[in-house]
């Protein structure tokens, strides 16, 4: 089989006498854009940074395209790029200087330097600001050579700690294009505790909690991750609620407005089944009927154990 594009094994570290991660395992196959989810502390940065080599694991293993990266370090970092919260700009170089810079760190081949960087301007937008001093940069600009740097050596995975942090909404939505287009030829690690970020980036989500991996899964899995268990019904001839209340399976009734009800119900497929057969074979007039999802927020809270329900 193909080699995963990382994979971390049993994943643990500890500084002084705390353990910050315990053990992490996570495989990363495809292109597309995986959040890595925690709340403030959780262990996202301490993950990242053993995954980019900038930290040395206490235990387990990391291997980026199949090479371990302990034993084979800079091979294995010539597959990665890194965007750090902090960003790694020197203020007084243009943006064009400053790619330039990071493509010979990054061992590109002196004869592609030019086109790596030349590559890079135009992936992330930047081309027209080639000979501005990154301190002359707007916010998001400086973002977007950020994320020109990560990618100048054309790794097959990058890592992105929290990119639109301090952005305000327009370029918010810019860099998260940025992200998507980048993330279409290879794997992206975005760490966020932004939901709408995952919700708008990701097509997998890693979420940890208290140093722990807590949920691994495609974003509709953690979406439904809590059962649903109301329904919204529109019924524009409703009967009696107590007509409502005494249908198998259903518990509750909620008026939200005169001709919409919140219904709780056992979270049987059959129960909202039986309720649209029901609603049209008894002339209530039904208009709708949506099996309610927990909201993303729910589930983080579930997940991050503020919320016991
Ligand atoms: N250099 C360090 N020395 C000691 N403890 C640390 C160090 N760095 C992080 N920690 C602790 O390890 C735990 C995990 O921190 P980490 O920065 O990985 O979390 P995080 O999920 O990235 O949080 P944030 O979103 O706030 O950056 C926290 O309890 C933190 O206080």
């Amino acid at each position: 089989m193909e080699n995963a594009i990382v994979k971390v094994e049993n994943l643990s570290h500890r500084y002084a006498s705390q353990w910050a991660v315990r053990d992490i395992n996570l495989e990363i196959h495809s292109q597309g854009v995986v959040g890595l989810l925690g709340s403030n502390g959780a262990g996202k940065s301490t993950t990242m940074n053993i995954i980019c080599g900038v930290l040395k694991q206490s235990k387990g293993e990391v291997f980026i395209n199949g090479i371990n990266l302990k034993d084979n370090p800079v091979e294995a970092k010539r597959n990665i790029g890194f965007m750090p919260q902090k960003l790694p700009l020197y203020q007084d170089f243009t943006v064009e200087e400053y790619l330039t810079y990071c493509a010979d760190l990054r061992m590109v081949e002196k004869k592609q330097v030019k086109h790596a960087v030349q590559d890079a301007l135009e992936r992330c937008g930047v081309a027209h600001f080639r000979d501005r001093l990154l301190r002359n940069l707007s916010g998001g600009y400086q973002q977007r050579v950020g994320i020109a740097q990560a990618i100048v050596h054309n790794p097959k995975f990058v890592v992105l700690d929290e990119p639109t942090n301090g952005l305000d909404p327009n370029q918010i939505v810019e860099v998260r294009n940025l992200i998507k287009q980048i993330a279409t030829d290879r794997s992206v690690l975005l760490s966020t505790h932004i939901l709408t970020e995952v919700q708008a980036t990701c097509k997998e989500i890693k979420m940890i909690e208290e140093g722990q991996m807590v949920f691994s899964g495609t974003l509709e899995m953690f979406d439904n991750y809590i059962e649903p268990n109301t329904l919204v019904v529109q019924l524009d001839n409703p009967p009696a609620h107590d007509e409502i209340l005494k249908q198998e399976g259903i518990r509750s009734l909620e008026q939200i407005a005169p001709t919409r009800f919140r219904l709780g119900y056992d979270g049987e497929k059959k129960t909202a089944q039986r309720i649209a057969e029901i609603s049209v074979g008894k002339g209530w007039g039904l208009m709708e009927l949506i099996i309610e999802k927990s909201s993303l927020d729910a589930v983080f809270a579930r997940l991050s154990k503020k919320n016991t329900k």
